[in-house]
């Protein structure tokens, strides 16, 4: 591929209020471009106008210096620009191979004109799966794939088509040290063929591994561009700074109360003899775990499944203790999008909000503000559409949500996914203050640096078997990734 740019020209997009302000852009061939800023700022939007989802109110975007006609995605991807999106859009009824080659046969035949064999199809899905390090049968059924093989899946099904720019809308969020790593190091090879890879990040070690050029997006503008030789100099540093990208875990040990949920050798289809004890006052890490798996435990911890042997006791309380949940869903399938942002918080407990036998909806949205206040809501408000919200804003709802519902066992999936590092910094410091107020929490994260900084102690699961039970006091994200491997 021949070296090229692609620009925007004073790009504006305004919706009800201007979302994306007169950004100038330009990214190279051949180069990784992070985008980076708190959320809600425009980056998403930004990205699909590039990408064409969305139109364009005023400004231009070009590609080696021509005035693009973009109204569309079929428009942007005529000259190769492709977007993959934070959510993943899969077809849960097909298989792998249709899931990655639906649309694309015709590229892998060489005559264009009779379909290619059923024999090729799967050769050509094995080899991409491969340089993933996934050996997948391309005829089972993507229900049974964990977030890091769905992931690839989508990624595949636009490698296919041979992007020139590709954009990532916070790819690497759920994914581990590892499964990262392992995406950059396929994506290296697109950009020395010389794609533009543009990347939207809140991850800094992300950012620091892998980017060439980084473009900050604020209140809907690009405010600075910096190239990798410039990430040592003081304005870089300013930026890093104000975004607090660089934070420090705000880790919290105290000593252990009283037992809240002990797991005795507890087995069932998808774990096997999961053993360890949560005490009040205490954060303990899970890692390594699918999503079916992690699914799965928390089924069974709000008593929703059986075990096969063992047991899961709450010696603590009498019965079940309340247990406030944050699943893996994605926000589009945790939150009512037609409903308005305090329905959605004190969906978890609508009697919190009745007066005189209604649900009150001043008291419901004076329980949203104060929640959303502790969790570096900004850029919306409470009165806004859930269904406009960014998507780190909508994950700030379902842990709203589930600070409102309170409890004495928090069980949380990933709970900082997609949240910039200032929010991020807010729910440890929120995590703390519950601990510190008696409450247990297991944290299943796939961040190896977040459940060693924030837990005391981390229990490690292979193939849905745990492999040890671990203090994080010597650990470190190489050690617990090497165990994991
Ligand atoms: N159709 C719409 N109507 C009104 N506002 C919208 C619409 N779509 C997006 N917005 C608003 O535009 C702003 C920018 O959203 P965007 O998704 O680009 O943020 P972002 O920087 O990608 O954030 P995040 O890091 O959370 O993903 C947000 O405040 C969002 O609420």
């Amino acid at each position: 591929m021949k070296p090229f740019c692609i620009e925007t020209k004073h790009l504006t997009k305004i919706s009800d209020r201007t979302l994306v302000d007169n950004i100038n852009f330009t990214a190279y061939s051949g180069e990784f471009h992070a985008i980076i800023g708190s959320n809600g700022e425009g980056k998403t939007v930004f990205a699909k106008l590039l990408a064409g989802i969305r139109s364009i109110t005023s400004g231009s975007i070009l590609l080696d210096g021509k005035v693009l006609d973009i109204h569309d995605v079929s428009s942007a991807q005529k000259h190769g620009i492709y977007m993959l999106l934070e959510e993943q859009v899969m077809f849960p009824t097909l298989s792998v191979r249709e899931n990655i080659l639906s649309g694309s046969e015709y590229l892998l035949s060489a005559s264009h004109i009779w379909a290619p064999s059923r024999k090729k199809e799967n050769q050509v899905c094995r080899e991409y799966l491969q340089m993933f390090g996934l050996e997948l049968d391309p005829e089972m059924p993507v229900t049974e794939l964990t977030v890091f093989e769905k992931r690839i899946l989508q990624l595949i099904r636009v490698l296919i088509r041979r992007p020139r720019v590709l954009i990532l809308d916070e790819f690497a969020s759920c994914l581990t040290y590892d499964e990262t790593e392992r995406v950059f190091q396929v994506l290296k090879g697109l950009k020395e063929q010389q794609t533009a890879i543009l990347f939207i990040t809140h991850n800094y070690s992300v950012l620091l591994r892998y980017s060439d050029r980084v473009t900050i997006i604020n209140d809907g503008t690009d405010i600075a561009s910096f190239s990798r030789s410039e990430f040592h100099a003081k304005p870089f540093k300013e930026h890093v700074e104000a975004l607090k990208l660089n934070f420090s875990y705000p880790s919290l040990r105290l000593p252990p109360g009283k037992e809240v949920v002990r797991f005795c050798h507890f087995s069932n289809p998808q774990l096997h003899d999961v053993d360890f004890t949560l005490h009040s006052g205490e954060i303990i890490g899970m890692a390594g775990l699918s999503s079916t798996e992690k699914a799965s435990l928390i089924r069974a911890a709000i008593g929703d499944t059986r075990p096969a042997s063992g047991s899961i006791l709450f010696p603590g309380s009498q019965g079940r203790p309340k247990i406030s949940l944050i699943g893996e869903q994605d926000s589009e399938l945790a939150l009512f999008s037609s409903q308005s942002i305090p329905f959605n918080i004190t969906a978890s407990d609508f009697g919190r909000t009745a007066s005189h036998g209604f649900t009150s909806k001043k008291k419901a949205g004076l329980y949203a503000r104060h929640c959303l206040g502790r969790l570096n809501f900004r850029n919306a408000g409470a009165e806004d559409k859930t269904r406009y919200l960014s998507t780190g804003n909508k994950q700030k709802l379902i842990i709203a949500r589930s600070l409102f519902c309170g409890g004495s066992l928090y069980i949380y999936s990933d709970p900082a996914k997609n949240l910039d590092a200032a929010s991020r910094l807010e729910l440890y410091n929120i995590l703390n203050a519950l601990i510190l107020e008696g409450a247990a929490i297991l944290l299943i994260s796939s961040d190896f640096a977040e459940l060693i900084g924030m837990c005391s102690r981390i229990i490690p699961l292979k193939d849905g078997r745990q492999i040890g039970n671990y203090s994080t006091d010597y650990l470190s994200v190489q050690a617990l990734s090497n165990t994991l491997e």
